[in-house]
């Protein structure tokens, strides 16, 4: 069975537009594809909802006396009894309580992976075309086209309202009397508890096109036929009802046309994020099926999927949130919006109503990611008015319907987009934590104790969902504030030294013996300002900058860590690593080599000493940064001569957060690549050690290498001196011998 070709549809309900103008669509829209989907931050239908739709969406969960609680097996029992009765095939699973979805199927034999199972025939199954028990009644609605799911919600209340003269009756009986959807939540409940989260607009939404259908109807036809529709049965509460059973159980059979439809027993099958089959109509055998994914266990709960939905549509539809960490396709709906001070604001405004965008606009964010839709939209908000050819391509890459969208890039901007996109994770971030830290102590006034129960789930709901969409925006931080790192070390190798990044640097500093003390921070900054200059177009792997000073204090500031500090993220621990080393590589005079070595104190930003080299060549040491701010680099040279040193600092991040240990899936994998990358890192820091430890030994085999040619040259030259005057003596000798002999 396909992936897509059956799923529970039940979120698809669309944000319709009055009934008369949805005639003659199909009424069942699906969202706009993932991942741009709308932020909708107005009331779509036409109907004079103002205070209806206030007072519906505001008012207290309704009673309704259809149903059963959602525990109650003895109601599901008699259904599996009247569904036998009716024609269902012997069934290898039967109702019963269970640990996740509270009743569910559980297996009665052993099942085999790929099994096919169920069996509903047609028969049993409701849909648009099913025989009304009010026969004038159904008349009445196929005569003015209702579409399918406002015709299937009618049709539910209808065949509840007659009680058991209905053929469904031991179906109706055994459905939840209040099925758990934020359709159920309370307007107060939903501004309290999901106020951080997009999906309470989704909610709200979603309430309001339902009282909106309703309206719609009454105005339309239910007024018209009041003995047919009397208000007392067909009311904005009995569809919120109807709707929320849809919205929970209503399936999509691909193999029957792409049918709506209620199948009551499969129904009962609940949801599990691992599980992959879906409900779907056997040509062959004639009946609704799913295939076991793997193998069951008499007494085993069996699941299917309910689609690949993130914990937010979960909620929304069905009224529960996975557990953390358990949904591969989980996401959170980051909200972009165009800055009002733009003074390009309204083209961009007029290319994204262009491809049916607006401002606000949401984007699914993964835990692996987000969309290139969000990129192209975080392109469009900071590009300048220079760039306003692209405006048009922007928004139409943002809108999902760009072919060129892969290629979509603007290096000279992508900084200040990443930077945009992590500007508003931190605003959605904060609004989690803020709700998530004083959920503790939020609580409505409980009069009861049934609204003291519902209050706490309700609350336990919100804390789980917000849970689970603020570590997904932890993760696209985190990922963010690397992709930054990264571009900016990219562009001032030299500045990475200032703003702790990781990657490899060198600096050779002349240490010379001057008198002079100078305190160097803005005159080194505005050195290292000139030289990143010239690092942007040469990118040398070294820079050399005679200072001809005796003490060298670097001063360097981490903005990074600060930003880790400072963050409103309680769960990510700084645990960053500042790994410090020096070589002295070269002195200054050829005749001399120098061992003395030079004194390296580090001073922390309150002026404590971290630590200190006395006298060393060659010296490495890392420690953990405990306090943002300003850290001192103190070089002192005692030699007399002037020395070159390679001196490399880098600051290791490595953020974790603390609920990856309760993650299966993902996080700890991702935690398992941070803990590579620290580690290659690492490498890379001790390899640019052993090569400035190279570089001292060549220098110091060149050195003494010249001198043995230089010692050579005198020798020999000594040597030439000698003979010469060997020679030149020994001829004077021979001369005066000579004179002596004729004389
Ligand atoms: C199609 S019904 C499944 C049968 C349902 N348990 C019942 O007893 O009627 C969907 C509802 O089951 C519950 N459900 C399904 N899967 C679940 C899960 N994984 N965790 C918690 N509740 C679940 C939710 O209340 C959801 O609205």
């Amino acid at each position: 069975m396909a992936k897509a070709s059956s799923v529970f549809q039940s979120t698809l309900i669309p944000s319709f537009s009055p009934l008369h103008q949805l005639r003659s669509q199909n009424f069942v829209l699906s969202y706009p594809p993932l991942p741009a989907s709308r932020c909708r931050p107005g009331i779509h239908c036409s109907v004079s909802a103002g205070e209806t739709t206030r007072r519906s969406v505001e008012e207290e969960v309704p009673d309704i006396s259809w149903g059963c609680e959602i525990d109650s097996v003895e109601n599901a029992t008699s259904l599996q009894k009247w569904l036998s009765d009716s024609g269902l095939p012997p069934q290898k699973m039967s109702i019963d309580r269970v640990d996740v979805g509270e009743r569910g199927l559980v297996a009665s034999q052993n099942l085999r992976k790929g099994e096919k199972l169920l069996f509903v025939p047609p028969s049993l199954v409701i849909s648009a075309d099913s025989k009304w028990t009010d026969a004038e009644a159904g008349e009445v609605m196929k005569r003015y086209d209702v579409p399918d799911w406002p015709l299937l919600a009618t049709y539910l209340i209808s065949e509840a309202s007659l009680k058991n003269s209905s053929r469904w009756f031991n179906y109706i009986s055994a459905l939840p009397r209040q099925p758990y959807s934020l359709l159920y939540w309370t307007r107060t409940e939903l501004d309290m508890y999901l106020e951080a989260s997009q999906i309470r607009e989704r909610a709200i939404e979603r309430i309001t096109n339902v009282v909106g259908t309703y309206e719609d109807l009454r105005s339309r036809i239910f007024s018209k036929h009041p003995q047919l529709f009397p208000k007392e049965v067909f009311n904005d509460e009995t569809f919120k009802w109807s709707f929320g059973i849809l919205f929970s159980r209503l399936v999509r059979l691909p193999s029957m046309d792409g049918r709506f439809a209620l199948v009551p027993w499969a129904d009962m099958l609940n949801h599990n994020c691992e599980v992959e089959t879906y409900l779907d109509y056997d040509k062959s055998s004639k009946g609704v099926v799913f295939t076991a994914d793997r193998p069951y266990q008499p007494g085993e709960q069996v699941f299917i999927s309910y689609g690949n939905k993130s914990n937010g549509e979960l909620l929304l539809s069905y009224g529960f949130v996975p557990r953390e960490g358990t949904n591969p396709s989980d996401s959170v709906e980051l909200a972009l919006s165009l800055r009002k001070t733009d003074e390009c604001y309204k083209e961009k405004l007029d290319a994204l109503k262009k491809h049916g965008l607006s401002t606000p606009q949401c984007f699914p964010v993964r835990i692996t990611g987000w969309p290139m839709e969000l990129m192209a939209y975080a392109y469009l908000v900071v590009s300048p008015p220079n760039m306003r050819n692209s405006f048009e391509e922007m928004a139409k890459a943002a809108s999902n319907k760009s072919s060129t969208k892969k290629d979509l890039s603007y290096p000279e901007i992508e900084e200040e987009a990443l930077q945009f996109i992590l500007d508003s994770c931190e605003t959605s971030i904060s609004k989690f934590s803020r709700f998530l830290k004083e959920s503790g102590s939020m609580d409505l006034d409980i009069t009861s104790p049934k609204q003291l129960n519902r209050k706490a789930f309700l609350k336990q709901l919100a804390v789980d969902l917000s849970t689970s969409e603020r570590r997904i925006l932890y993760r696209a931080q985190y990922i963010l504030r690397r992709r930054l790192r990264d571009i900016r070390s990219g562009e001032l190798k030299a500045l990475r030294l200032f703003s702790g990044l990781r990657n490899f640097f060198s600096l050779k500093l002349f240490v010379s013996n001057s008198e002079r003390i100078l305190s160097l921070s803005p005159l080194f900054l505005a050195q290292f300002l000139f030289f990143s200059d010239f690092l942007n177009t040469h990118q040398p792997e070294r820079i050399f900058i005679d200072l001809s000073i005796t003490r060298l204090i670097l001063s360097t500031q981490f903005p990074d860590l600060e930003d880790e500090l400072e963050g409103c993220d309680p769960n990510i621990r700084a645990r960053d690593t500042l790994h410090v080393s020096f070589v002295v590589i070269k002195s200054d005079s050829q005749w001399h080599f120098n061992e003395d070595g030079v004194d390296l104190v580090i001073h922390g930003p309150t002026g404590e000493q971290i630590h200190d080299f006395r006298e060393q060549i060659s010296a490495k040491h890392d420690f953990v940064v405990q306090k943002k701010g300003v850290y001192r680099f103190c070089f002192t040279n005692k030699s007399p001569y002037h020395e070159t040193i390679d001196f490399d600092v880098q600051l290791g991040h490595f953020a974790y957060y603390d609920q990856h240990a309760k993650d299966e899936h993902f996080t700890p994998l991702m935690e398992q690549i941070s803990k590579l990358e620290e580690a290659l890192y690492n490498i890379q820091f001790e390899q640019h050690w052993l090569e400035a430890q190279t570089d001292r030994q060549a220098i110091v085999n060149e050195n003494m290498s010249k001198r043995a040619v230089h010692k050579a040259l005198f020798e020999s030259f000594a040597l030439i001196g000698a003979s010469v005057l060997q020679v030149y003596l020994l001829c004077r000798l021979f001369e005066r011998k000579l004179g002596m002999s004729r004389v």
